[in-house]
């Protein structure tokens, strides 16, 4: 690229860089010719070297240095982010200028910098400042290995963690005890509260103080015996193999909560399995596999129609869903029984999906995976939805459930509130 060069001028504490110009830009330096030759190709620094950064002015990104890392900065991007008065709203956080308005071929037209900062200046005389470390911290290069810290766990690893539990008037009480909930709730993608009140408004009560209750077509706090009131599985007395809540939304409910308030009889353990530790033993084992069931699009499906509830919900999306920047997991959408017509890929697509679901199916069913637990009343168990399938074992006998969904995204919010990163 012709265009990767650099004019150096000045030299100190702050550098001062004019961009070496090649005439197919609407910009201009005038003082191009009377540059040194030497100065051509060379990174610019900040004094002292070891403290500050170094950037090299590319043809279409500006290339920064900053401690270990090496940012590849877009120039629009460096013009859109810009913090300063006119172009951000720091009491709202909300970026007033107009990207639309922003020259797609945009360059500086001057950089300079010293110890913490890059200071651009537009060719408008706009001046654009970022801190370094802001730059690091929010740069792509500075955040596609960041990946948000859990404990893939099975059977073994539950056993030695330990899991702190919290109790109602803890979580109720105490900042510090729904932030020790969070942490363990975010950390292994469930969590328990103990010597809750055996009622639906003390559950309530408890969802209220984590987040906001996802209210859906099953009610808001929903409370079920096996009467079979609706047209689903879960309101009889049969076994319920692993799978997550709601893969029939377009956006599966982010949290659930089990409470369950009485149980006259036998069996009726729940069953739960880290679907992000067998995703993970399916990356490393077998990356096809992994890849197949990242990529092919599969509807589920709730199709309702008893007494008075007429239902047909739709949600459709790969089983494992990853970021694209990271390729981290974010979010399982495993449930066989809800599962529709697979009709979004051809047949030989759907071969390679069937080998790759039976993977992951014998991953999950692995016994060493699983952790069983009788729910009784006082103990709310909490769910990642996204993360976490639960199951049930057949029962006998009187047994009521409580519980609601939580949205995700407020959870989230909790959690970010008392400063936890997420
Ligand atoms: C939890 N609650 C009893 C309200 C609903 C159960 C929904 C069950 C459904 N098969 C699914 O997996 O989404
Ligand atoms: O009855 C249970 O323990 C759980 C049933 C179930 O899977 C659900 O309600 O989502
Ligand atoms: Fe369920």
């Amino acid at each position: 690229m012709t265009w990767d060069r650099l004019l150096r001028f000045g030299s100190g504490v702050q550098h001062l860089l004019r961009a070496d110009l090649q005439g197919q830009r609407p910009w201009q330096c005038p003082m191009r010719k009377a540059l040194p030759a030497l100065a051509l190709q060379r990174w610019q620094h900040s004094v002292p070297e070891t403290l500050g950064c170094s950037w090299w002015l590319h043809n279409d990104h500006l290339e920064l240095k900053y401690s270990d890392l090496v940012m590849r900065l877009d120039y629009v991007w460096l013009r859109d982010h810009c913090r300063s008065p006119s172009c951000y709203n720091t009491k709202t956080n909300q970026r007033s200028l107009d990207t639309a308005q922003v020259d797609l071929t945009i360059k500086p037209s001057e950089i300079r910098s010293d110890k913490d900062t890059i200071y651009i200046t537009w060719p408008d005389k706009h001046m654009t400042k970022y801190g370094l470390s802001w730059l690091a911290k929010h740069s792509f290069e500075g955040q596609k290995d960041y990946v948000q810290p859990s404990v893939l766990w099975n059977a073994a690893i539950y056993k030695d963690a330990q899991m702190p539990y919290v109790t109602y008037n803890g979580l109720m009480d105490s900042v510090d005890e729904l932030k020790k909930f969070l942490e363990t709730f975010l950390l292994y993608g469930f969590s328990v509260v103990d010597e809750v009140p055996a009622s639906i408004e003390a559950t309530e009560a408890v969802a209220l103080r984590i987040g906001i209750i996802r209210e859906s077509i099953y009610g808001r706090m929903w409370d079920f015996t096996s009467d079979f009131s609706r047209g689903d599985t879960a309101y009889t007395k049969v076994a319920l193999d692993r799978h997550v809540d709601t893969t029939y939304f377009q956006e599966p409910c982010g949290v659930q909560l089990f409470h369950c308030l009485r149980h006259d009889g036998t069996g009726g353990r729940t069953l739960l399995v880290d679907g992000f530790n067998a995703a993970e033993n399916i990356r490393k084992e077998n990356p096809d596999h992994f890849d197949v069931l990242t990529k092919v699009p599969i509807k589920h499906e709730y199709i309702e129609n008893v007494a008075d509830y007429h239902n047909h919900m739709i949600g459709v999306g790969p089983v494992l869903n990853i970021y694209p920047w990271n390729n981290e997991l974010y979010m399982i959408r495993y449930n066989n029984y809800d599962r529709a017509v697979i009709n979004t890929v051809p047949y030989d697509v759907v071969h390679q999906w069937y080998v790759a679901h039976r993977a992951l199916t014998t991953e999950l069913r692995k016994p060493e995976n699983e952790i069983w637990v009788k729910l009784k009343p006082g103990k709310i168990l909490f769910v990642d939805n996204w993360r976490v399938l639960h199951g049930r074992e057949a029962f006998t006998g009187y047994r009521r459930l409580c519980g609601c969904y939580l949205t995700r995204d407020d959870v989230l919010n909790t959690a970010r509130f008392l400063g936890i990163k997420v």
